[in-house]
């Protein structure tokens, strides 16, 4: 393993982003360090556009996003620099007919530019890690919605990336499977900075080292797991605590198991 710094983290400064017209991030800072944070809150709260934000997938109106202090999306040199120390799973995980599983894994390391010589080597770590080894000849377009998923991290964390982003890895999966994918990235962000938007409060008190809750693109609230669940708290409150969180809009907000947040 890594020995990284506590240092080492994702910042964004005052980001503003608009959609359609609308500002959908309005002046977000916040902070990801070293260790899971989970990006929790309501339907339309902008989750999405701030993980898109963050890696310059979504062009931002303002603001400034730094990785170890530097920024990262000023230049098309800076921006690549970022992305070959970046791993991304979007929502939407879609791989191209005929790719095998191991090739998917390959491809995606290459994408972030690690030596031919080491691809072999980083596939093997990633499918071990994501427990897709078996698997590693299957065609991707042949795989479970939850294996499909397991692939898409298994990209993800492919050629060892310092910052690893998934964008609600576990909707629609059975509990067993939610727990395979949340084993993976709990054993992965031991050493990277891993950020995670859930709807799932379970999926939140399993990796969650911190919280980030956003509420109509404002930050509403940042802070360690412990600190918002008492030490000795029942899995009951636990999860009353962190549901608290989420301001209750759209119906859909702070269910658990399989249910959206
Ligand atoms: N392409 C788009 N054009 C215009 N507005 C958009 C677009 N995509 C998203 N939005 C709006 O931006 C806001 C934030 O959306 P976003 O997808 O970031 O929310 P989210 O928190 O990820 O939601 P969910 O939990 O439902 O996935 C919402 O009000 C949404 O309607």
């Amino acid at each position: 393993m890594r020995l990284r710094s506590m240092e080492d983290m994702l910042t964004a400064e005052d980001l503003v982003v608009r959609r359609g017209g609308t500002e959908v991030l309005r002046g977000v800072t916040c902070a990801l360090p070293t260790g899971t944070t989970a990006l929790i809150g309501h339907n339309g709260a902008g989750k999405t556009t701030l993980l898109r934000a963050l890696l310059g997938l979504l062009p931002a109106a303002s603001g400034t996003v730094r990785l170890d202090g530097e920024k990262v999306l000023a230049t098309a040199a800076s921006r690549s620099a970022f992305h070959a120390r970046l791993g991304w799973m979007p929502q939407d995980v879609e791989f191209p007919r005929g790719v095998t599983v191991a090739e998917a894994v390959e491809y995606a390391c290459w994408l972030r530019g690690r030596p031919r010589r080491t691809l072999r080597a980083h596939r093997v770590a990633a499918l071990e890690t994501a427990d897709l080894t078996e698997l590693a000849r299957r065609p991707a377009d042949r795989l479970s919605g939850g294996q499909r998923r397991r692939l898409g991290l298994a990209c993800a964390l492919a050629g060892d990336p310092d910052v690893v982003v998934l964008d609600e890895p576990t909707a629609g999966l059975d509990p067993l499977q939610r727990e395979e994918i949340m084993g993976a990235v709990r054993q992965a962000s031991r050493e990277r900075t891993v950020v995670v938007s859930t709807h799932l409060v379970e999926d939140v008190l399993t990796v969650a080292d911190r919280i980030l809750v956003l509420a109509d693109g404002r930050v509403v609230a940042d802070a360690l797991l412990d600190e918002i669940v008492a030490s000795g708290a029942s899995a009951e409150q636990a999860r009353a605590a962190v549901t608290g969180l989420i301001a209750p809009r759209g119906g859909a907000c702070g269910q658990t198991d399989g249910a959206p947040a």
